[in-house]
This record gives structure tokens, C-alpha cells and sequence, in this order.
């Protein structure tokens, strides 16, 4: 079998009864087989030749299984490979009342017995919520086939609500498709169980005298997903769809007893689910070259979902009881022949190259603004990023002569394209000056074949040339000054180099300029003499072999590693002040340790200020005291009547002078230092805030807030900085609805995931319960027998008077 290839899996579900037939149907151990035992029939006489037993292998039984663990085995991994584009088709079989509705749709009163269909809804927008990089819409239509006809169940819903368009099945590249069938876009699981209600309430219900409310129609519910995913710059689109199949009842025209329109309806049944049977036994045949789709709306409808390249499952529904053991034989032989069906499930991938455009179009725009963005934040004006325009090209060319001539040191850049016009530049001229030196080189040598040696030892027996002339010519050539390089020395090493190579060679004569050119160090490359080049390198291995011993984490795996409780707050302290606090603590404990300094300063100017201060009290007792016995020994005043004082009370008035001076200074320095502490004080104060309010948003972040929600907060989240403040986000403080909507969902009988389903039941239940009202009030102003359009074919249950 093809790697790709796959079975059509087969189920057999049997519906729940208290009258379950033991000895009729029996299921084997490995939950896969079912066997089925009928007593010969005593009144056939002796030669009676029927089959009694029957033995199916399937890919699993469902007996006494419930809602949950059925859409497990059954449904669940088709959708997640619709999400990744494979088609899928899910298909009840059985007779009527087995439980196919059930099955499919469940029961829509309640949320824990609801089918495959609403958990696929819900699966699909579950995982459209987790999915991050690419963008998926959802699409759903109803499609009823009645009596060979069909129906949009949908058509309700059209802005319209009209559903007399003429509906086909229609064959095309991309596969079959029904025209006229409303297509609706749903933004949510509500939207789309909206859809699905709206849907059941108008499907068509017969009476029928097995199940009252057994339903005549095939319906094929359809889950379109669309993924675009951008992969570079290109958008992927992954187109899959899921159609959700409920069969009509298989069972016998004889046994229903129905009479008229019903047995019309059954008729119809009979013969599409027979066209059915027939495509399955020709698509499990592989010498079959022609598939009778077109025998029926069913077959043709189901083209591209029965086998082929889609993911198909078939549910059997089959009673329990003995009475219908001739309809669970038909119905399990039906799901074996499925089971022989080879599908290859390809992914349906196209390339929107519109699309691709018009998101390169948008980044263009986007990196413009945010070029002129960076430019007006760095104060840059007049700045063109369009290409260069002829006199723009001319003046570059300009600034590199000037360079090269010496003239300027730097030449203006402005721009990426700027950027690349001068190395463009720079390469035609170093083109241009190869060129030169080879036509020099070639007036004045003849190219000699290295391996012509004949040529060669002529040319040396006639002393033309020799390899230490060659050697010396070359020197010629080398010494010339080249614009390229203005740096001697990297010409020196550049010469010295290629010097090298060549006398190792040894074996060529003669050199053109190409050769020499190949032989000299591209003039683009940087020249680093080897010693430096092997430093380097090391120093570039040693780094590489660092980094990869310690592989650089991404954010989102430091997220994930950080430990289960937060470190105390002590210690994460420390950690922060090495890590992404330093610089904040170095700038910190700097500030203190001038505010130390100033501190020290100022208490030696203070006790400085004391000494002075004592020693002038003690001058002042001291002159005191010399003024008491000057005044004792009697005063000598001069001839101007001026006192006059000995030497040492004139020295200690000099002293008390000098000190006050210096009380004075120091006075004056001390103030200025208090006024420092002051500053300083303040600023160590500012620090040491700003360390702590820092150091506790890093321990928020890095021990306390939920990774989600720090991801929401990243530039590229969903909150960005100025929508909702980050208390807020914190907290997630509730307004009075969303309070009011938490509570409802709380109370719900299966939690807030039962939400959207029992909010779409009760807006389809509302909406039909005000139609029926207005259907009432209307038909009891209609004349007796009057015919309304809808009732056409079919009677809608909200036409009904109640
Ligand atoms: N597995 C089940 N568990 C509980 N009830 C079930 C189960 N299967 C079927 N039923 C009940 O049996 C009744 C008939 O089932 P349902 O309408 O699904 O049959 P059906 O095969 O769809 O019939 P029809 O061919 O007429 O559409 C319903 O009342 C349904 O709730």
C-alpha cells in the first residue's frame, strides 16, 4: 500500500435498549467485531440452506458509549486533520431511529448529550483560539436532500431569507459543488451552532409510524476552514472542508407501512442509499474505471467525500433489538464494503500571490513610516530612501575621487542605498585600475604557459628573463603607489604576502596582469597579518565554544524554567543587583560613597571648626589676660596717643586674626558641604527607589505573573503599552456584564464551555418562538386553504399553529 494511503474507517454504534437480543448480536473481545446469529426458521422444512451467522470485522464497536468518548473514537482526529487541510467526511448509516441524529447532531437540549457535530464546531474554534501565525476563517452551509431535491437549510439566514434559487450540483477543477448554496461566515463557535439550530429546526419531519419524528432527508452539514499562514513572504492557504453526513433511514419500504407522500419519501431514500451502495462497491474495486456519481444528488454531492483524497468515517447505527436484526445485517454490510474503500488524503495548499503582494505592499508602507519614525527621533530631516537619482549617483562618485585623492576623510551616508552606490563605485574603479595594470603589465611581458618548459628554458638560454627577474619586474610593478589602500603599512603586508606565494610557486616566468591580480589579495578584502588572524580566530573559537556550552535560551524558555516557587525575596534581591540591576546598584552604591565622602569631609571640617573654635577662645583668654596685667603694669600710649602692646599680645591678636579667618573658610565650607549632603542624600534616596520598584517589576515578572499574560504584554502581544494599565491586566478587574456573563457561565450544568451552545440555542428557540407568534397572527387573517411559499414542499415547524 502507498505510504498516503488509508482504509475508510467503519463504526457500528448501537443504540441503547432494554430488550437488547444477547443471542442474536455478539460483540468480540477485541471491541472490533460483531457477530450476528438467526435461528434456522423450523417452518422452512429440512432442506433450509439460509445463512444464520455472520461475522464483521470493523474498526470498532460503540455500545453503551457515550456522546463524549464517540466523537473521541469517531471524529476527533479527521477534525484535527481538517485543521491541517485534508478534507473529511463523516457519514451515519442505519435504519431509521438508530440513532444517526443522535449521533450527528445529539440531542440539542442538552449540552453533555450533544453530537458530532457541535464538538466539532467547538474543536475547531478551540483550536483557531490556540493557533497564533495564522489566520483561519470559518465557513458553514446546510445542504437537505429531500425527495431528489435540494435544500439549503440555511436559506433563513440569507439577508434575503429567500429560497427559491435554483440549486445544482456542480462539477469543477477544484472539485463539486452545490450552486445556490448559502455559504455563512461564522466568527465563533456561537455563530456556527446558531447555524446548526437554525438548520435542524428546518428540516423537513414526516410522520412515519417506526419514529415520529424520524427524519426523511439526508443533510450534510459543512465545515469550510480556510488557513492563511504566512511562510516568508509568501501566504499559504490551506483550504479543507468537514461534511457532517446524517443519512435518511436505510430500512425496507415493506416495514415502515408507510402510505402516500411518506412512501414517495421512502422510495427516494431507497434508491439514493442504493446509488450509494452501488458507488461504494464500485470505489472499492480498483479495476473500476467509472464511478457512477451522477446517479443521484447524494452520490454527486459526496464526489469528492467518499474515498478519493479525503479522510472518511462511516458510523453504522443499528438497533439492539431482535425485530431488526434484518436491518443491522444490511447496515453492517453496508460499513464493510466502506471499510474496503482506499482513500489517499492529500493537503489542499494553494499560493495567494495577490495576497503575497499586498502584504509585501503593507511591510513596505510600514518600514517607511518607521524609518521616518527613526529619523525625526534622531532629528533627521530630508532624508529620501527612493532610489538615487542620476545627479544624486554624480555626486557620490564626486565624494569617492575626493576620498581617494585624500581631499575629504568621510563621505556622506544617509542611506542604505547610498551605502550600496558607493561600493558600487568602489568596485568599478578597482575594475578599472585591474584593467590598467594588466595592459601595462602586458606591453611590457609576453604570457608564457607555466607548463610550456620548452619556451621556458629558451627564454632563460637567451637570458630574457629569469625567475629573480621576473621577481624584480614584478617589485616594479608592486612598488607603484595604488589608490585603493591609503594605509602603507597594509600595502606593505599586502606585497609582502603575494611576494611570498609567488616564490614558493617558482614555477611561472612571466605574469599577466590577471595572473598577478589572482595571485595578489582581493582588494575588497581587509588585510590582517596572519598573527593577528590567528588571535583572533582563537579568541573566535573560544567565544563559539563558550556559546555553545551555554546555548543562548530563548525568553519564552527562561519563562518556562523558572522555578516552581519564587525564590525569597532576599536572595532574588542579590540576584537582581548582579543581573539586570547592576548597573542601577553600581550607579546607587557610587552615589552613596560620595554621599560618604561629602559626609566625612564634613565632620573633619566640623571638627576642624571646633579646634579653631577652642583655640580662639583659648587666644581670647590669653589676651584677656595680658590686657588684665598691661592694665596692672600701667598702659604706654605713642606720641599720637595710640596704646601701645609688647610683642606677644601683638602675636596672639595676629593668631586670633588668622584663626577667625579660618573659622571663617572653614564655616563657609562646611555649609557648602551640608548643602552637597543634602543633594547627595537626595539622590541616593532616588536610587535606591528606583532599585527597589526596579527590582520588584523583575521579581513580578520573573517569578509572579503568569507567562500568558507576560506574553500579552510583549511588544508583539496582544496588549500593547497605553490600552489597559497593567494593574489592570493584573487584576483583570470585571465590569457588571462581563461579572454578570461569568456568573451565568458558572452556573451552566457543564461550565463556561457549555456557553456558546446553550446561547445559540436560546437565540434559535427565541427567534422561532417570535415567528410562530407572527405565523400566527398572520394565518388567522389568511383565508381557509390559503398556501404559503414556504410550505411548498415542506412543512416547517414553525408554521405550525400552536
Ligand atoms: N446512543 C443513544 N443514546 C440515547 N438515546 C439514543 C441513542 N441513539 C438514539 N437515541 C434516541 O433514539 C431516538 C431516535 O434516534 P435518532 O432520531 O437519532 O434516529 P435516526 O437514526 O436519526 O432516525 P431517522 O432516520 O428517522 O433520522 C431519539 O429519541 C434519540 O434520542
Amino acid at each position: 500500500m502507498h505510504a498516503a494511503e488509508k482504509k475508510v474507517r467503519a463504526f457500528v454504534r448501537v443504540k441503547p435498549t432494554a430488550h437488547f437480543a444477547q443471542d442474536v448480536i455478539k460483540f468480540g473481545p477485541d471491541n472490533k467485531s460483531i457477530d450476528i446469529y438467526i435461528k434456522k426458521d423450523a417452518k422452512k422444512g429440512v432442506v433450509n440452506n439460509k445463512q444464520t451467522d455472520w461475522s464483521f470485522k470493523l474498526d470498532g464497536v460503540l455500545h453503551n458509549t457515550s456522546q463524549e468518548l464517540t466523537y473521541e473514537t469517531v471524529a476527533k482526529k479527521l477534525v484535527s486533520e481538517a485543521l491541517t487541510g485534508y478534507n473529511g467526511t463523516i457519514m451515519c448509516y442505519g435504519q431509521t431511529g438508530a440513532g444517526k441524529t443522535y449521533t450527528m447532531t445529539g440531542a440539542t437540549a442538552e449540552y453533555k448529550h450533544r453530537g458530532i457535530i457541535p464538538r466539532a464546531v467547538q474543536q475547531v474554534f478551540k483550536a483557531i483560539a490556540c493557533s497564533v501565525d495564522s489566520f483561519i476563517t470559518v465557513r458553514i452551509s446546510y445542504l437537505e436532500i429531500y425527495n431528489e431535491t435540494l435544500c439549503d437549510l440555511l436559506s433563513t439566514m440569507t439577508s434575503s431569507g429567500a429560497s427559491d434559487v435554483q440549486m445544482a450540483v456542480v462539477d469543477c477543477p477544484q472539485g463539486v459543488y452545490v450552486k445556490g448554496l448559502s455559504i455563512h461566515s461564522v466568527s465563533g463557535e456561537e455563530d456556527a451552532l446558531n447555524l446548526l439550530f437554525e438548520g435542524e429546526t428546518n428540516r423537513v419531519i414526516a410522520e412515519h409510524s417506526l419514529n415520529k419524528n424520524s427524519s426523511r432527508s439526508h443533510c450534510i452539514f459543512t465545515i469550510y476552514i480556510e488557513s492563511r499562514v504566512r511562510v516568508l513572504s509568501d501566504i499559504r492557504c490551506i483550504n479543507s472542508k468537514i461534511n457532517l453526513i446524517d443519512l435518511a433511514g436505510s430500512e425496507r419500504l415493506s416495514k415502515t407501512g408507510s402510505e402516500g407522500r411518506v412512501l414517495k419519501e421512502a422510495a427516494y431514500i431507497n434508491r439514493s442509499l442504493s446509488f450509494l451502495e452501488q458507488i461504494i462497491i464500485a470505489l472499492a474495486d480498483p479495476k473500476r474505471e467509472h464511478i457512477p456519481f451522477r446517479q443521484s444528488k447524494l452520490t454527486h454531492v459526496l464526489k469528492d467525500s467518499l474515498g478519493g483524497k479525503c479522510n472518511t468515517v462511516l458510523v453504522a447505527n443499528i438497533c439492539g433489538e431482535a425485530l431488526h436484526v434484518e436491518e443491522t445485517l444490511s447496515s453492517l454490510r453496508f460499513a464493510t464494503r466502506m471499510k474496503w474503500i482506499t482513500t489517499e488524503p492529500v493537503v489542499n495548499v494553494t499560493y495567494d500571490s495577490e495576497g503575497t503582494v499586498k502584504t509585501l505592499e503593507k511591510e513596505i508602507s510600514l518600514l517607511k513610516q518607521e524609518l521616518a519614525m527613526h529619523d525625526s527621533l534622531v532629528n533627521r530631516s530630508l532624508v529620501t530612501y527612493g532610489p538615487l537619482t542620476d545627479v544624486q549617483v554624480a555626486e557620490i562618485k564626486s565624494q569617492i575621487h575626493e576620498y581617494l585623492q585624500g581631499n575629504i576623510d568621510e563621505i556622506d551616508i544617509t542611506n542604505f542605498r547610498q551605502v550600496q552606490e558607493v561600493f558600487r563605485q568602489f568596485k568599478l574603479i578597482v575594475r578599472q585600475q585591474e584593467g590598467e595594470v594588466e595592459t601595462r603589465l602586458r606591453s611590457k611581458y609576453v604570457l608564457i604557459d607555466k607548463n610550456d618548459f620548452a619556451t621556458i628554458a629558451a627564454a632563460q638560454k637567451l637570458g630574457i628573463v629569469d625567475v629573480d627577474h621576473h621577481l624584480l619586474k614584478r617589485q616594479d610593478v608592486e612598488t607603484k603607489p595604488t589608490p585603493v589602500s591609503p594605509n602603507p603599512d597594509e600595502k606593505k603586508k599586502k606585497f609582502g604576502t603575494s611576494s611570498e606565494q609567488f616564490k614558493k610557486e617558482g614555477t611561472k616566468n612571466f605574469f599577466s596582469g590577471k595572473d598577478l591580480a589572482a595571485h595578489l589579495p582581493s582588494k575588497s578584502q581587509v588585510i590582517i597579518p596572519n598573527k593577528n588572524l590567528d588571535v583572533k580566530e582563537k579568541a573566535r573559537n573560544e567565544d563559539t565554544a563558550k556559546n555553545d556550552a551555554q546555548p543562548s535560551k530563548p525568553v519564552s524558555e527562561e519563562i518556562s524554567q523558572r522555578p516552581s516557587s519564587p525564590p525569597s525575596r532576599a536572595v532574588a534581591f542579590e540576584q537582581f543587583k548582579e543581573e539586570c540591576g547592576s548597573e542601577i546598584n553600581r550607579i546607587f552604591k557610587e552615589n552613596k560613597s560620595i554621599l560618604l565622602a561629602r559626609r566625612k569631609r564634613s565632620s573633619t571640617v566640623a571638627r576642624r571648626i571646633n579646634i579653631i573654635k577652642q583655640e580662639m577662645e583659648d587666644i581670647k583668654k590669653a589676651l584677656e589676660a595680658q590686657r588684665q596685667e598691661r592694665s596692672q603694669q600701667g598702659e604706654y600710649v605713642d606720641e599720637k596717643g595710640r596704646l601701645i602692646i609688647d610683642e606677644k599680645e601683638f602675636l596672639l591678636i595676629m593668631k586670633l586674626k588668622d584663626l577667625k579667618e579660618e573659622y571663617r573658610c572653614s564655616y563657609a565650607e562646611l555649609q557648602d558641604l551640608k548643602a552637597e549632603i543634602q543633594y547627595c542624600q537626595h539622590l541616593v534616596d532616588r536610587c535606591r527607589n528606583k532599585l527597589i520598584s526596579e527590582f520588584e517589576i523583575w521579581y513580578s515578572e520573573s517569578f509572579l505573573i503568569p507567562t500568558h499574560v507576560q506574553n500579552a504584554l510583549k511588544p508583539s502581544g496582544n496588549i500593547r503599552p497605553g490600552m489597559i494599565p497593567i494593574n489592570r491586566v493584573m487584576c483583570l478587574e470585571e465590569d457588571e456584564q462581563e461579572r454578570f456573563e461569568r456568573m451565568q457561565e458558572a452556573m451552566l450544568p457543564a461550565g463556561p464551555d457549555s456557553a456558546a451552545f446553550y446561547k445559540a440555542k436560546m437565540k434559535t428557540d427565541q427567534k422561532h418562538t417570535y415567528n410562530r407568534t407572527m405565523s400566527s397572527l398572520k394565518l388567522m387573517h389568511k383565508k381557509p386553504g390559503h398556501i404559503t411559499a414556504a410550505g411548498k414542499h415542506r412543512a416547517l415547524p414553525f408554521l405550525h399553529v400552536t
